[in-house]
C-alpha cells in the first residue's frame, strides 16, 4: 500500500490551530506492506528509523492499537517535506502512517485514522494540534471545528501561492511552548474579526481581499523572538507587491499570495539573505489531499 501526503500550512494567518490549507507539494510518501515484525526503513530528509520514533510508524502502530490487530508491518518512508520547516512535515508523516495501515485493513474511518495520527503529531510537538494532519488528509482550506467527534468544514479553493523556505529551523514544540495561556479580550476579537472575513473572501474566490486578511494576535506576536526576521521579510513581500503574506504554521517557512509570485519569492529571499540567513522559494497551489494507491 502506498500513501502520498501532502505538506500544509496551518493557521494560514488568523486560523491559528484551526485553518490548514493543503499543498499540491512537497509531500512524503510511505509505503507499508504486512510482516512480522515492524521496521522502518527512510530515504530522503533525515528522521529516525527506530519505530518508536518516527511520528509515521507511530501514528501506524497506534492505530493498530486502537483496532486490536495483532500485526507488523515494514514501512518505507520517502521523506520529501523537511523537518522543522513549518511545512507541516510531521504532519504529513503522521497522516500517511495511519492512513497506509488503515488502508492496508480496509479501515475507512476518518475519525479513528486522524486519532492516530494525533498521537504521531504529539510525538514530535508536545500537543494533538490536527491542522496539519486535516487538510493533509482532506485537501483543499479546512476549518477544524472539532477534533473529537471529528468535524471539519472544507473549503474547495483554487489559487497559486509562493513558499519560501530559510535555512532554519523553528521546533514545533518550542513555538507552542512561547505561547500564552491567555490573550487580551480585544485580540481575540481582533482575529475573530480577521478570520471570518477570510473565509468569506475565500469563499468568493477573492484571493487580492483574502490576502489582505492574513494578520494573527494569537500566535506571530509571542513567536517573534524565534522568528526576529519575519517583519522584514513580511514587508518586502508587500512592497514586491504581495497581497498578503504569514508565517506557515509555527514557521519558520513563510506563505505570500499575490500576482507576480516568482517576483515575491525573489524579494522575500533577498530579505532573508539581508538577514544572513539562505532561503529558497517555490510555487505551488492548492493540493486535493493525501493519495493511495496499491504499490
Ligand atoms: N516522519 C517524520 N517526519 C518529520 N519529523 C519526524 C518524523 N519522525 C520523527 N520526527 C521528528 O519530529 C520532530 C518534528 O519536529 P517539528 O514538529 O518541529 O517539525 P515538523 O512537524 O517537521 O514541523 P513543521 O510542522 O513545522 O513542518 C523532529 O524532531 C523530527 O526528527
Ligand atoms: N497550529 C500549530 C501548527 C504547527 O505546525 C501551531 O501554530 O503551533
Amino acid at each position: 500500500m502506498k500513501v502520498s501526503a501532502p505538506a500544509t500550512i496551518a493557521n494560514f494567518g488568523p486560523g491559528f490551530d484551526v485553518f490548514g490549507l493543503c499543498l499540491d507539494e512537497p509531500r512524503d510518501v510511505i509505503k507499508v506492506k504486512e510482516s512480522d515484525e515492524v521496521m522502518v526503513e527512510v530515504e530522503g530528509f533525515n528522521v529516525p528509523e527506530d519505530p518508536e520514533k518516527n511520528v509515521a510508524s507511530i501514528s501506524a502502530l497506534a492505530l493498530l492499537k486502537m483496532l486490536k490487530a495483532e500485526m507488523g508491518f515494514r514501512m518505507k518512508i520517502i521523506k520529501g517535506i523537511r523537518p522543522k520547516s513549518g511545512l507541516g512535515s510531521s504532519g504529513a508523516s503522521a497522516l500517511g502512517g495511519a492512513l497506509a495501515l488503515a488502508k492496508l485493513l480496509g479501515v475507512e474511518n476518518r475519525e479513528l485514522i486522524i486519532k492516530a495520527a494525533l498521537e504521531g503529531e504529539k510525538a514530535a510537538s508536545g500537543s494533538a494540534h490536527g491542522d496539519n494532519i486535516v487538510p493533509s488528509l482532506f485537501g483543499g482550506f479546512t476549518i477544524l471545528k472539532s477534533l473529537s467527534p471529528l468535524e471539519v468544514f472544507k473549503l474547495d479553493v483554487s489559487f497559486k501561492l509562493v513558499i519560501v523556505l530559510p535555512k532554519v529551523e523553528v521546533s514545533t514544540k518550542r513555538a507552542r511552548a512561547v505561547l500564552p495561556r491567555y490573550v487580551p479580550l480585544s485580540d481575540a476579537v481582533r482575529n475573530l474579526a480577521l478570520a471570518s472575513a477570510l473565509i468569506s473572501a475565500l469563499k468568493e474566490g477573492d484571493i487580492e481581499k483574502a490576502g489582505k486578511l492574513l494578520d494573527d494576535y494569537l500566535a506571530i506576536p509571542y513567536r517573534k523572538p524565534l522568528i526576529p526576521w519575519f517583519d522584514n521579510v513580511r514587508r518586502a513581500a508587500l512592497e514586491s507587491g504581495a497581497y498578503g503574506v504569514s508565517l506557515s504554521g509555527s514557521g519558520p517557512a513563510m506563505f505570500a499570495l499575490g500576482e507576480d509570485l516568482g517576483d515575491i519569492g525573489k524579494a522575500m529571499v533577498e530579505a532573508f539573505e539581508n538577514e544572513g540567513i539562505g532561503a529558497e522559494y517555490f510555487i505551488t497551489k492548492v493540493g486535493g489531499g493525501a493519495k493511495c494507491s496499491d504499490v
